[in-house]
């Protein structure tokens, strides 16, 4: 069976996209670079004073030799409208997060990848200050590719928001049909809870059924359902009993999760002890690709979700 990163590999041939790993002196970050360029489908700029690496050909960008500084400075200063000084972007660019996003900004490379080394606010604060999310999009959620087999979902928001609201869950559900979409998964949104269409009542339980009503007004035409327990949404015969007669559950593949504590506690265990691969956080709805690692990454989680942020910046 075709692995889906090699079909979006298909994808990407002879587009050129260029990809940023910012955090050169990761091993990961290093055998990953080292894979994508003997495979010659897009380029890796990797960050860093790593000439292992310009020696095997790889473009290494050294931010404290970089002759363009002066160029990334003004576009941040530019960019920030009065929250940020030239010396405090001078300042900031020595973090390679910051360097790498101001690359992807000013358009020197098509996408970023990072978080092998950084934590997650580490790695997105610059793209949020930058990138920006794009018209109408209010906060930009992190959603995992699960995969195993030819088994692939959907899981958000694992690395964002930490209590969404009725609209964050909205917005995030909206995205993450997209992003399932986007990668060739027909979209069926589960709207998960602890309760499944008011086997239990409480304000949580009835954040999500808010959730619902605002997404249906977003989007009238997505399949999605909710409240729904996690069996509830994805195991046809729990569904006909706990949610009879809905056309989502028992058979959902996006699954949003009502607190970033859920997703991103659900999301490892169903990597960890249910040997789905996770390739993301993919970072949804920025104007340009800037996507997360887990520090937790293995080097072809990296490999992987590259040629995903290339896919992204082709859409
Ligand atoms: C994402 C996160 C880092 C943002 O927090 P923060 O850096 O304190 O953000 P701030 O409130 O200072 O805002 C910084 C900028 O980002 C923007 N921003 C913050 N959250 C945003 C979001 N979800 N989407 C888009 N922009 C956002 C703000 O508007 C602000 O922009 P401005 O400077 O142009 O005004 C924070 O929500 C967080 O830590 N989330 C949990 C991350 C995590 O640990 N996940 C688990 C592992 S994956
Ligand atoms: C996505 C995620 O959980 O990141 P980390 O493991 O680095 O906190």
């Amino acid at each position: 069976m075709t692995h889906f990163i090699d079909q979006i590999k298909e994808t990407l041939k002879s587009k050129q996209q260029t990809i940023v790993l910012p955090e050169g002196t990761d091993s990961r970050i290093q055998e990953a670079a080292i894979r994508l360029h003997e495979e010659g489908i897009i380029k890796p700029v990797v960050i860093g004073n790593v000439p292992e690496l310009s020696e095997r050909g790889i473009e290494v960008i050294n931010p404290e030799t970089y002759a363009y500084i002066e160029e990334l400075v003004e576009a941040f200063v530019l960019r920030r409208k009065g929250k940020t000084t030239p010396e405090q972007a001078r300042e900031l660019l020595k973090q390679v997060n910051y360097f790498g996003t101001l690359l992807v900004y000013t358009g020197k490379a098509n996408g970023l990848v990072s978080g092998a080394a950084h934590t997650t606010a580490d790695t997105v604060r610059p793209a949020l200050q930058i990138i920006k999310t794009k018209p109408g999009i209010q906060k930009t959620s992190g959603a995992f590719i699960m995969a195993k087999g030819d088994m692939r979902y959907v899981f958000a928001d694992c690395a964002i928001t930490i209590a969404p609201t009725s609209e964050d869950l909205a917005e995030i559900a909206v995205e993450s049909a997209k992003t399932a979409s986007a990668f060739g998964i027909d979209p069926k949104v589960a709207l998960l809870s602890f309760s499944t269409k008011g086997s239990a009542v409480s304000e949580e339980t009835e954040k999500v059924s808010r959730a619902l009503e605002l997404t249906k007004e977003k989007d009238p035409a997505l399949s999605i359902d909710g409240e729904l327990q996690f069996d509830a949404s994805l195991v046809p015969s729990i569904a006909a009993k706990k949610a009879p007669g809905s056309e989502v559950a028992g058979q959902a593949n996006v699954f949003v999760f009502p607190t970033l504590e859920a997703g991103n506690i659900g999301y490892k265990i169903a990597e960890r002890l249910g040997g789905f691969e996770a390739i993301g956080p993919i970072l949804q709805g920025l104007n340009q690709p800037v996507n997360d690692l887990s520090r937790g990454c293995s080097a072809d989680d990296v490999y992987k979700l590259s040629y995903l942020t290339a896919a992204q910046s082709l859409q």
